[in-house]
């Protein structure tokens, strides 16, 4: 597997968050970076909540300098998303049992088998955390009530992948999604994506912390709202969680 020309690459034992590593170093990349680590004290998931990292998942964040405005810089969790699946066809030679969720989780057999975590810097720089329960996932009790359950992809497939052999398929496959997104835009990554959507044309429920929107899932609108036709009518959603 060659690495994908132009990308850096770090691996640590451990450290707390990669996220955290990343925030450390952004000013001092001089290009796009992943930054792996075999151990997290203190992985961390979306709206604040604790990611558990056990040894041989996979752990990293692709440190990027982007150019465009903050909305077009945020469709980059398409991006990730879709290189994350092209990875796990790539590992399994399969990609029937996978399927994405908006906005960005990986499932397997209907399972949550990978998380993605976008975070900004002052100075512009973008972070991108990508979790993979490679060999071992939460139990349904760690997570939130109704939530998606955890899958880990050796329970689901009994592919057993190294964290540094996925991080080679993941970058390479990022790198030519990154070369598609900047060459032509949103519009091939978000056809992609919705094709590898899971439960769209169903009824969905998108919450955030104060709000519950119910709706037939209809499509991601070019600027990566989920749009539901609820009762009152057609909604589009920038940020939530999503339960089927
Ligand atoms: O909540 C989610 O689904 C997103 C999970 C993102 C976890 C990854 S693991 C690598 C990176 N470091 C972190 O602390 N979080 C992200």
């Amino acid at each position: 597997m060659s690495w994908p020309a132009g990308y850096g690459r770090i691996v640590l034992d451990e450290t707390d968050s990669t996220m955290a590593e990343a925030a450390r170093r952004a000013g001092t990349l001089a290009g796009p970076e992943w930054v792996m680590a075999r151990r997290q004290t203190a992985g961390r998931g979306r709206r604040g909540r604790a990611w558990a990292n056990p040894e041989g998942n996979f752990a990293a964040t692709l440190v990027l300098q982007p150019r465009e405005a903050p909305g077009v810089v945020a469709l980059r969790s398409f991006v990730a998303a879709l290189a994350l699946f092209d990875a796990m066809v790539a590992v399994t030679g399969r990609a029937d049992p996978f399927a994405l969720k908006w906005p960005n989780d990986v499932l397997l057999n209907g399972g949550k088998v990978a998380g993605i975590l976008l975070e900004t810097h002052a100075g512009g720089a973008l972070a991108i955390g990508i979790g993979v329960n490679l060999v071992a996932a939460p139990g349904a009790a760690e997570v939130e009530a109704g939530a998606v359950r955890p899958v880990s992809l050796m329970a689901e497939t009994g592919a057993a992948v190294g964290p540094e052999d996925f991080l080679d398929q993941l970058a390479q496959a990022y790198a030519v999604r990154e070369a598609s997104f900047v060459t032509y835009g949103f519009a091939p990554i978000r056809e992609a994506w919705l094709s590898r959507a899971a439960r769209l044309g169903e009824t969905v429920t998108a919450r955030t912390g104060t709000s519950e929107t119910v709706g037939r899932f209809e499509t991601v609108d070019p600027s990566g709202n989920l749009v539901l036709m609820t009762a009152k009518g057609r909604v589009g959603i920038a940020a939530a969680d999503v339960f089927f």
